[in-house]
């Protein structure tokens, strides 16, 4: 043991000999030459090409190493036995990365690259106004020098799509307002945001399961399609209107849409909004894959009436619905000295050209009055599926029998089953008034199934009551305007009626002079 301390000591002493040996007899610049030169004859043999992507890039963060940590994260063939776990703020999920030197292989088109994390000791720190970490990490990624060309850019953009994907999976929706009217945040934001944690999904929203498939479907095929919104040269964005009396979920399916594609919902207020160009900022500062609402599109706004109502006071309370209102000289044009909201304003945050900055978003309006819009909102193009939310059918009663009560279309007896099929359509009731009487009951279940099926014929039965009176009403009515007309169009009635109109004048004149 002895004699090979010694040896090795020997070893060493002859190499620090050698090595101050080169340094006398070589001045460092020739030094430096042969490195170089012994550089450029190892990259002419060597076969592989490196890139680095360093953690912080000057004085920024270098965006592409932390979608290449979050892309790494997601390869299930990490050999490293220690691995680093990260949570990000607002995120429910925990990620994991490369330690120090550890490599990982990855295939992409076919190609095997190679990525190495490296983590070395920062030197002594220079002033910066911003503090540095301790450590400078950084990726290495190997291809082969032939492959450079082939995969380079497609596979780092690939990975900066995945890691973005993995990102939006992890972390949680976010919900945004714009209802500090206009004035914007310290970074110059006018959204402000809270995580979204609705949990309405498309499995809990009690609607015909037709329809509901045809959504989903569309809704899929928006995400998937941007192929082919490049090809067809349209605009990557697509419009909703939902529309049904109150209650019966038009925000619980704007929810159930955020949820089942992972988007973030922007909740925008109208009446929060002075003008278009604001409204053009509000847009111009949403992010893609996003929703952006604009909940009861017939109430929240007095388009027109905003800007007369300044100079004239008389018009307040109608609404842009008013034809006249439409029709006057504020609508259409633009921004219209650019101090209120128009519909043409409106009109070009959904569908003119600045509707497509960003992409991917799908715009939802909902109304309980359909047939209030203004038809220049309805034209084909404009809002791509009108969906009726309606009031509670038989299929959607069995959804929602089955996630309030855990009743099964079978576990129900066959009689009270048809019973409540025969009584669903008549009672338009809506699945919030029904999901309320199911929650009233939910612990004694038979229960809640027949206090259900006597609120449903007790209402099925005053409705067709009310019915009744409405058709009288109608028919008294029909008769009554039959018998004015009558009376208008009788020639003798008529020529009465003229006479003594007639009549009326000569005395007034008369008076007069
Ligand atoms: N189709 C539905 N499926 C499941 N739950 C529903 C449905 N419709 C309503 N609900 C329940 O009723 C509540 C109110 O529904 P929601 O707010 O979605 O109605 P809405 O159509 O948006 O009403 P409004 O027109 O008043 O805004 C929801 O919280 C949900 O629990
Ligand atoms: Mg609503």
């Amino acid at each position: 043991m002895k004699e090979y301390w010694g040896s090795l000591a020997s070893v060493l002493g002859v190499l620090a000999f050698c090595q101050s040996l080169l340094q006398v007899l070589f001045p460092p610049e020739l030094r430096f030459a042969a490195l170089k030169l012994f550089n450029r004859i190892f990259n002419v043999f060597n076969s592989y090409c490196y890139f680095d992507i360093t953690e912080i890039d000057g004085v920024n963060t270098n965006e592409l190493y932390n979608a290449v940590q979050l892309y790494l994260s997601s390869s299930v063939s990490i050999s490293g036995s220690r691995l680093s776990l990260t949570r990000a703020l607002n995120s429910s999920a925990i990620t994991f990365g490369l330690t120090n030197n550890d490599t990982l292989f990855d295939t992409f088109n076919g190609v095997n690259v190679l990525w190495e994390h490296i983590v070395t000791q920062r030197q002594a720190q220079t002033f910066s106004w911003r503090p540095m970490p301790d450590e400078k990490r950084g990726f290495t990624l190997r291809i082969k020098k032939k492959d450079k060309s082939l995969i380079l850019d497609s596979y780092l953009d690939y990975i900066m799509e995945k890691a973005n994907d993995i990102r939006r999976k992890n972390e949680d929706r976010l919900l945004y307002t714009n209802s500090r009217g206009g004035s914007l945040d310290s970074r110059g934001h006018p959204w402000e945001s809270v995580p979204f944690k609705h949990p309405s999904t498309f499995e809990t929203l009690a609607m015909d399961p037709a329809k509901k498939g045809e959504i989903m479907e569309d809704l899929k095929d928006f995400a998937n399609g941007q192929s082919f919104y490049q090809k067809t040269g349209r605009a990557w964005k697509r419009g909703y209107l939902l529309y049904g009396p109150p209650g019966t979920g038009k925000s619980s399916m704007i929810a159930a849409m955020a949820n089942y594609l992972g988007y973030d919902i922007y909740d925008l207020e109208l009446t929060e909004v002075h003008n278009n160009s604001e409204l053009r900022k509000l847009l111009m500062k949403t992010s893609s894959k996003s929703i952006i609402v604009i909940e009861d599109i017939d109430c929240s706004i007095n388009l027109s009436n905003r800007k007369k109502g300044t100079a004239n006071n008389s018009s307040i309370g109608r609404s842009y619905c008013d034809p006249e209102m439409r029709s006057g000289p504020g609508v259409g044009t633009g921004d219209e000295g650019g101090n209120s909201i128009t519909l043409s304003g409106l009109l070009n945050f959904t569908d003119g050209l600045w509707s497509c900055c960003g992409s991917e978003r799908i715009f939802v309006f909902t109304t309980n009055h359909v047939d209030k819009l203004d038809p220049a909102l309805l034209r084909s193009g404009r809002m791509d599926m009108h969906v009726f939310m309606n009031y509670c059918s038989f299929p959607a009663l069995k959804i929602l029998l089955k996630n309030y009560l855990g009743r099964e279309e079978s576990d129900l007896d066959e009689g009270v089953l048809k019973e409540l099929e025969e009584v669903i359509d008549k009672a338009e009731m809506t699945p919030a008034d029904i999901s309320e009487l199911l929650i009233k009951n939910r612990r004694n279940k038979d229960k809640a199934v027949i206090e259900l099926l006597e609120a449903l014929k007790e209402r099925a039965e005053r409705k067709s009551k009310s019915g009744e009176c409405v058709r009288e009403k109608n028919l008294n009515d029909v008769e009554e305007e039959e018998q004015e007309k009558r009376a208008l169009d009788s020639p003798k009635e008529g020529c009465a009626f003229d006479e003594s109109c007639k009549k009326d004048e000569e005395d007034e004149e008369k008076k007069i002079k």
